[in-house]
């Protein structure tokens, strides 16, 4: 991406993140050469196919990533806005997960919401010290400050008589009421920017929509910057500002909500946008399945990644790596079809 960096108005700038994992003594590239960038106060959705990688890049700006994992960048800069002022954080710099400066920025810089809840909470802890743990670790506040800390936020999130529900265990809430326990893990430090990996596919539809809705007054009270993880376009159509679709470890199109949705330029993203239901458009929408199976990533032989499944492929799809191009301000497409459209970015 070529775009120049207005470091208040972008808060993480992530340039050719390469991720590969070590298995049996060979390396699998997962993550390859992904750019992004997310503004301050949008949202940002990042969608694909299960397996392409999208929460292997997120784990990655993280370092939540194992032993086995191998990350390299050109940059993966973080733009803390501090005191009325923007300090650059070049995490591509860290070599260890548990560096003290990545600690300190998880939490009251960046934050994840994963996944399931189940697995983000541990059973023998009552929610509230749960919650109170990382704000006690990161301001060294007392038990008694963070616990009215807790109990606004809980109030905050719709958790309904937050005086009793904090001495719960995780067992005593509803999926979505324990998913709002997790968001309150991941908001008690109040962090710039919010990482929510699908954090609503174990919810019914209603609490999923309950708790999109919070987030987006987050973003619109606060300020908060988000990075949304999902398989649901409709949700990615009510929600994002940017729209990042990857497949097969590859950022294949990028641009805005509007660009995507409207001026949908890779096959893979038509695709992906035939496939499944958009709000708005579901009443006689004609739904398709995209035709062949995601590859295993160790199996690929170079080119287009999309190349096999692919109704526009040509001979020059599979002989080099595809540039992206540039098609429009801020609309990338890593696709030889828009060659002689786009600029190479
Ligand atoms: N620790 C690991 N070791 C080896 N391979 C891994 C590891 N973690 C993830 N992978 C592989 O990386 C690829 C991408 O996984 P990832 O979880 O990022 O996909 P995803 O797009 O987030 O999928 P989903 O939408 O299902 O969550 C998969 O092929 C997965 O098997």
């Amino acid at each position: 991406m070529t775009m120049t960096m207005d470091t208040k108005e972008i808060i993480l700038d992530v340039k050719n993140l390469n991720t590969s994992f070590v298995s049996d003594g060979k390396e699998v590239r997962i993550v390859k050469d992904v750019s992004f960038q997310v503004k301050r106060a949008k949202t940002l959705a990042v969608v694909g196919e299960s397996g392409c990688g999208k929460s292997v890049t997120m784990n990655s700006v993280m370092r939540f990533l194992g032993k086995n994992s191998r990350i390299k960048a050109d940059n993966i800069q973080f733009n803390e806005w501090k005191d009325g002022a923007v300090v650059e954080h070049h995490l591509e710099k860290i070599e260890n997960n548990n560096d003290i400066k990545l600690r300190k920025l998880r939490g009251p810089g960046m934050s994840m919401v994963f996944q399931d809840p189940m697995s983000s909470l541990n059973p023998v802890y009552k929610v509230g010290d749960q919650v109170a743990e990382g704000l006690r670790e990161h301001t060294g506040m007392s038990k008694a400050e963070a616990r009215t800390k807790v109990l606004e936020l809980f109030k905050q999130l719709g958790i309904p008589d937050p005086e009793s529900r904090i001495d719960n265990y995780p067992h005593q809430f509803s999926g979505g009421m324990k998913q709002r326990v997790v968001i309150a893990i991941a908001m008690i430090c109040n962090p710039d920017l919010i990482i929510c990996d699908e954090p609503t596919t174990a919810l019914d539809v209603t609490i999923q929509a309950q708790i999109m809705d919070l987030l987006k007054k987050l973003q619109l009270v606060f300020g908060k910057s988000i990075i949304l993880i999902t398989h649901n376009m409709g949700l990615v159509a009510e929600m994002a500002d940017e729209v990042c679709v990857m497949y097969m470890g590859r950022v294949v199109e990028f641009g805005s909500r509007k660009a995507i949705f409207d001026e949908t330029m890779h096959p893979y993203t038509k695709a992906l946008l035939r496939s499944v239901p958009v709000l708005g458009l579901a009443d006689g929408q004609k739904l398709e399945t995209i035709p062949g199976i995601t590859p295993n990533p160790a199996d690929l032989k170079g080119g287009c990644e999309f190349a096999d499944r692919c109704t526009h492929c040509m001979e020059a799809c599979r002989k080099q790596e595809i540039p992206s191009f540039e098609v429009s301000e801020g609309h990338m497409v890593r696709c030889l079809l828009f060659e002689k459209k786009g600029r190479a970015v």
